[in-house]
């Protein structure tokens, strides 16, 4: 097992910066414009919401703060990393360490337990070693799914697929990503979810969340609007 250990940067280190971005995908030989023109900074304890109708890029916005990308143009550092300068191989390893993004979708491994999918990000890399028994209670008392540690994703409804997927990430990164994340709540356990986002943030991560909800943007310190492929700031 790989060990590194975390180490936050200083207050006022921009945790995120990107600069001059313009993304679009290919399909066949068609350029399909997304975003334009995107600068973004964040630092260590920001909690940013991204709002703005459907469609416009969100996604694609903290998929490219994921390192699941490079941009099409322009610079994007994540914790200092130039990303169109990494090799695949260290862009992989950094985003294990680095950033928990949890989906819109859950994207849980089928064949894997609740309790074997909030592990996996360590199987490759870990900063320490985990015990799965402490993590396992650690797990329950947090998003309280005890009885169904040993299911597997098709064994949960879709709420308990939720919570699994919020979970805390193991490998403790600086970074958390969330998109729609309380979507498939009911309103008071969204209010819960916000609970554990925004305690991560006062231990000193970085929060982004792309919701639609304007009460859930009421727990960032800042908003910004993603509205005809630029960014709106408030
Ligand atoms: N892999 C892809 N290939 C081609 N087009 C894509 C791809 N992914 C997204 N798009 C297009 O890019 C645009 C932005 O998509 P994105 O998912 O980032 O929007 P969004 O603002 O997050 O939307 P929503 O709020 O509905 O989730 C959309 O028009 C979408 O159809």
């Amino acid at each position: 097992m790989n060990i590194i250990k975390n180490s936050l940067p200083e207050d006022g280190f921009p945790i995120v910066d990107v600069s001059n971005v313009r993304e679009s995908y290919v399909l066949g030989s068609l350029e399909i414009p997304v975003l334009s023109d995107v600068n973004l900074k964040t630092e260590r304890r920001e909690f940013l919401a991204i709002m703005g109708p459907s469609g416009p890029g969100k996604s694609t916005l903290v998929n490219l703060i994921d390192y699941l990308g490079r941009p099409t143009a322009g610079q994007a550092l994540v914790k200092g990393h130039d990303l169109n300068r990494m090799p695949d191989q260290e862009l992989v390893h950094l985003k294990e360490l680095e950033v928990d993004f949890v989906f819109q979708t859950f994207n849980l491994v089928p064949y894997l337990t609740a309790l074997e999918n909030v592990l996996l990000p360590t199987f490759a890399n870990s900063r320490i070693n985990i015990d799965p028994t402490r993590s396992a209670r650690e797990l329950y008392e947090v998003i309280g799914i005890h009885n169904h540690m040993h299911h597997r994703p098709g064994e949960l409804s879709g709420e308990q697929s939720q919570w699994v997927s919020i979970a805390p990430h193991i490998n403790d990164p600086a970074i958390r990503l969330a998109d729609d994340p309380t979507g498939n709540l009911y309103l008071r356990k969204g209010a819960e979810v916000l609970r554990i986002f925004k305690g991560l943030n006062n231990e000193g991560r970085t929060v982004v969340i792309v919701t639609h909800d304007p009460e859930i943007a009421k727990y960032a310190n800042r908003v910004i609007l993603v509205k005809d492929e630029i960014i709106q700031y408030n």
